[in-house]
């Protein structure tokens, strides 16, 4: 059963479509960059991926369950809020978190925050730095013994030394535990470190979904004489260009024509170009 389907799940916020008419699998064991510019999207369709946020249209499922108004018991979510008794110390939180879980390993917890640089279990969540408690909060939703972790900007208020730890830690829980991700940031060369799958969605819907070497591969970077664009053949994704050359992102690529150089991009050559063209749309 695959960790996460989502089938023509669209949601409206009054007038506005936050998310419209989207579809995809994400495959288990995949870490997944879920990637896309500002007000995208993205942290909607993580809220409806948890059952927080109920879709207008369409559905979404983990473990072949709707996930509508439930977060099902093998999906860990760290929203972007944190959400975390800033009243209680680390220790007593990790209590209180337990006692709210059928399937709970303190064990676990202990062992991720042993990893950590300077969690003070003794300290009130509320006096942590915003960093640390992303890094708690991590911690927390492990605790549940997730097969599915979705993770809204986890990388976002982390130094670079707590963002390095961090990734580490998702990493191992991959590969101990085969546990699937969908991680949204902004980060790109973070996620390539570790994502081998990406989503990158746009204005409410799915520009792109696949595993990251394929989708790469499907694209080429093209630079060449600004006054010869009529020789590339392919899609256009966007386009940068001076006066004399013109550097282009193409899915789908003819061979390179002569007088061009053709290269294939990277996560962040990628991303920057998809961006881009969104940027030059709302214009
Ligand atoms: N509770 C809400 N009420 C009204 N509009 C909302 C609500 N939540 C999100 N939106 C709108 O839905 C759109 C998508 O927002 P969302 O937060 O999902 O995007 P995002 O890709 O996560 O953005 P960011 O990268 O800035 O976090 C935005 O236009 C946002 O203003």
């Amino acid at each position: 059963m695959n960790p996460l389907t989502a089938t023509a799940v669209g949601k409206r916020y009054r007038s506005r479509w936050a998310v419209r008419d989207c579809s995809f699998t994400i495959p288990e064991g995949k870490v997944v960059a879920l990637v896309g510019p500002n007000g995208a999207g993205k942290s909607t369709l993580l809220g409806m991926a948890a059952g927080i946020v109920r879709p207008t249209t369409g559905g979404l499922s983990a473990f072949g369950t709707p996930t509508a108004g439930r977060t099902h018991p093998d999906v860990s979510y760290l929203g972007q809020n944190r959400s975390l008794y800033h009243d209680l110390t680390v220790r007593e939180l990790t209590r209180a978190v337990g006692s709210m879980n059928d399937r709970w390993s303190t064990d676990r917890v202990h062992e991720v925050l042993g990893l950590l640089t300077g969690v003070d279990h003794d300290a009130k969540v509320g006096t942590l730095s915003a960093g640390t408690r992303t890094q708690v909060a991590i911690a927390m939703a492990l605790g549940r013994l997730p097969r599915l972790l979705l993770l809204d900007e986890p990388l976002s208020d982390l130094d670079p030394l707590a963002r390095d730890e961090t990734l580490r830690i998702i990493m191992t829980e991959v590969a101990d535990r085969g546990t699937t991700v969908v991680m949204s940031s902004h980060l790109l060369t973070d996620l390539r470190e570790v994502c081998d799958h990406i989503l990158l969605v746009d204005e409410g819907r799915v520009q792109v979904d696949g595993d990251i070497e394929e989708v790469l591969a499907r694209h080429r970077i093209l630079v060449g004489p600004a006054a010869d664009e009529s020789s590339v053949e392919g899609t256009l994704v966007s386009a940068t260009r001076t006066a004399r050359q013109s550097t282009l992102l193409l899915r789908e690529a003819a061979p390179t024509p002569k007088g061009w150089e053709g290269t294939e991009p990277d996560l962040e050559s990628l991303v920057m170009g998809y961006l881009r063209a969104s940027r030059e749309r709302r214009r």
